[in-house]
């Protein structure tokens, strides 16, 4: 190994179950010296760069390197993996803290490079630029450090000739004067002749690692276009006659996965400096993409004021046809009536002329109702819809009813029928259905405590004999918002957390930036705590602005202790973060997240009591949903602000317990397919 800066012995490598892209390959790169690996697309050369740099696991096999650090890689992947909001110069900046430099080695760096590469004024940003003038920056970076070893992957595509042709000269230079080695891949073959050796590699092999003078001289030929064409008909005649003797190419070797060890052991698990590098580049994207900081800090708000200025208030305005015997053949409308009152012999008082019409005016407060002369014609349009039910009173109701009031038992059958006010309803909607009931039996309530009154008689009389004393918990007038709030709160934060996650991450992942920043040495660690730090930012921000439109300006029941109020709805946010890595790994496509994030919400609206109390639910579902992300948390929620529970009653703590099994459930499924997906 003391001669060789890279050995690659035995290697195997497939995704999935799909044919090996890497069988048996052995590669030797020596130190101080270019390796030109070349081969058709597909071949499998930036598979096998990324088991080199360790983003990935071989399957059998090993790589051996002559560094120890991560920092001592240059590595410039195939995909540009620039972060497209900042400028060169702060790329520079950024990656400079991440292999140790100080600013001004950074800018002494910078300014040579960029004069050698032709990069364009520093304080550019990378969006600004072209393809090729990106590909220079991200060359740029690679060589910004000094590294011994560099790692190349098509460098030069899309440069013009004489660019290509000072790249190539100033990398000779390195490996010559400094014993830097590069490992360079190119689909232009005769670009590598000045490489010292040539890797020619061909359905997962190396078919040989020669110079090039040495490689065209076994060949015979001049060029390496025909020494790599030559070769390759070689290894297909081989084949082809292996195959014809039976003989099997060769057995893919059986092995668990992950089952060779990545050629460099992680850096330190936390350095400071690399940490510090990562949060700034956080907040200066966070910074930079003020729209999407805006929509983030103000959708939480702006939902929250949506709830609360619509949901679970009672439907107001609801037309309700009465056609009243009474009136018609008499008056029109109860504003007709010659005179308001009248002495009723049988409850000996002055009483309203027309009891209908008392009954219509407590109503009125209630629906909007409408009064037909003829019955069929309210029906009619309660069956286009144009009113939501018709209620009908008999011609005798005023009379009837005080003989209700004044022989109770003795009433006859004929003063009980013509008493009693017949309705038909349109009952589609649950809810206003239920409500307009309601509506009517109160009104006839307060219409009989009405008449109650005007004789003298105590209103309690015409009540029903219940009494509903203060209530426990919440109102007597309850609110349905009230009871959906923690539904709501606890499903918002848990789904704004996982989206911002899950899109930071994927941000990050889908250019190949979260590849490259981890191969240049940050660690997990270092990612999740800068992440953390600017989401719990934010969180606090989104939170404080959902609390302030949820229990400031509206009137929802915050009873309990605001701190613990608190604490799960961090705990909650939490399980979020945990649950937005989760589908990172388990996806790793955003459309997909997306999917499943959505499709997460909208079943815990449904499951966590936000639009309808899981006590109607088939009692399997009541078991299994309690064990659900969330539910448990949204219950202890509404326990916390509705009832003014604390910590140590069950329906409480059983919400922080719940957010803390799931938040370890998410963290280390993450871990194990994180390392799942390094071996595929
Ligand atoms: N993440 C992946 N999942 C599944 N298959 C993959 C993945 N990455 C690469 N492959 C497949 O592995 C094979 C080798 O790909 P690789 O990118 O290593 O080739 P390459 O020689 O670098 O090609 P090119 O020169 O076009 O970049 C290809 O068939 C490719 O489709």
């Amino acid at each position: 190994m003391d001669d060789n800066m890279i050995e690659v012995r035995g290697a195997y490598k497939r995704y999935g179950k799909q044919p090996p892209v890497l069988r048996d390959l052995n590669m030797t790169v020596k130190k101080g010296t270019i390796y030109g690996l070349l081969g058709p697309s597909g071949c499998g050369k930036t598979t096998l760069l990324s088991c080199i740099v360790g983003k990935r696991h071989l399957d059998c096999g090993y790589v051996k390197l002559g560094i120890t650090k991560r920092k001592h890689f240059g590595y410039m992947p195939q995909d540009i993996a620039l972060f497209q909001e900042f400028t060169i110069s702060e790329i520079f900046t950024f990656y400079g803290s991440l292999y140790g430099m100080t600013p001004g080695r950074v800018t002494k760096r910078a300014d040579e490079i960029s004069l050698m590469l032709e990069i364009p004024n520093r304080t550019r940003y990378i969006h600004s630029l072209s393809g090729g003038q990106q590909r220079r920056v991200s060359l740029a970076v690679a060589l910004l450090h000094g590294p011994p070893l560099l790692i190349l992957d098509e460098p030069t595509v899309g440069m013009d000739p004489i660019l290509c042709n000072t790249i190539w000269e100033y990398l000779v230079k390195l490996a010559h004067d400094q014993r830097i080695t590069i490992v360079i891949t190119t689909h232009y073959i005769e670009e590598a002749r000045q490489s010292n050796t040539i890797g020619l590699m061909r359905r997962g092999q190396l078919l040989s690692e020669e110079s090039p003078k040495q490689l065209m001289e076994s060949q015979n030929c001049n060029n390496l276009e025909t020494a790599f064409l030559e070769l390759s008909k070689k290894q297909h005649d081989l084949h082809k006659l292996e195959k014809q003797k039976g003989i099997r190419y060769t057995e893919y070797p059986t092995l668990t996965r992950n089952s060779s060890p990545l050629p460099l052991e992680s850096d330190e698990w936390f350095s400071f400096p690399r940490f510090l590098a990562q949060l700034t580049k956080n907040i200066k994207w966070t910074q930079r993409n003020i729209g999407i900081l805006l929509f983030i800090l103000l959708l939480p708000s702006l939902q929250s004021y949506f709830f609360c200025a619509s949901f679970g208030r009672d439907p107001a305005h609801l037309p309700f046809a009465v056609v009243s015997d009474e009136l018609n053949g008499f008056v029109k409308s109860c504003d007709e009536l010659p005179y308001n009152e009248t002495y009723s012999p049988l409850l000996e008082c002055n009483v309203p002329k027309s009891f209908s019409c008392q009954f219509m005016k407590q109503l009125g407060r209630k629906l909007d109702v409408i009064l037909y002369e003829n019955l069929d014609v309210a029906k009619n349009d309660a069956k286009k819809n144009a009113v939501w039910g018709v209620l009908h009173v008999s011609k005798n109701f005023t009379s009837s009813i005080e003989e209700r009031i004044s022989e109770g038992i003795s009433t006859t059958e004929v003063a009980i029928d013509q008493s009693a006010i017949s309705v038909w309803m349109d009952m589609s909607n649950f809810i206003i259905a239920n409500i307009i009931r309601r509506n009517i039996a109160k009104s006839l309530i307060d219409f009989l405590q009405d008449v109650m009154e005007a004789c003298g008689i105590p209103r309690k009389v015409g009540d029903i004999p219940i009494s509903f004393n203060e209530a426990l918990y919440g109102s007597n007038e309850p609110v349905y918002r009230h009871s959906s709030a923690a539904g709501f709160i606890c499903a918002f934060v848990f789904y704004f957390t996982m989206t911002f996650t899950s899109g930071a991450i994927m941000m990050e992942k889908m250019y190949g930036l979260l590849d490259r920043i981890m191969v240049a040495g940050l660690t997990k660690a270092e990612i999740v705590c800068a992440h953390l730090i600017v989401q719990f930012v934010l969180m606090t921000a989104q939170t404080s602005l959902m609390l302030l439109v949820l229990y400031r300006f509206y009137d929802n029941p915050l009873h309990g202790d605001f701190g613990l109020t608190v604490s799960l709805l961090y705990i909650i946010a939490i399980v979020g973060i945990a649950f937005g890595y989760f589908l990172t790994e388990l996806l790793n496509e955003e459309r997909l997240i997306s999917y499943a994030g959505i499709g997460m919400v909208m079943t815990m609206f449904l499951i966590n009591g936000t639009v309808w109390p899981m006590e109607g639910a088939h009692d399997l579902m009541k078991v299994w949903t309690r064990a659900f992300p969330i539910v448990a948390a949204a219950e202890s929620y509404n326990s916390i602000t509705s009832r003014g529970y604390d910590i140590t009653h069950q329906d409480v703590y059983m919400g922080f317990v719940s957010c803390l099994a799931w938040t370890t459930f998410f963290s280390l499924t993450t871990y194990w397919i994180t390392r799942r997906n390094k071996g595929s």
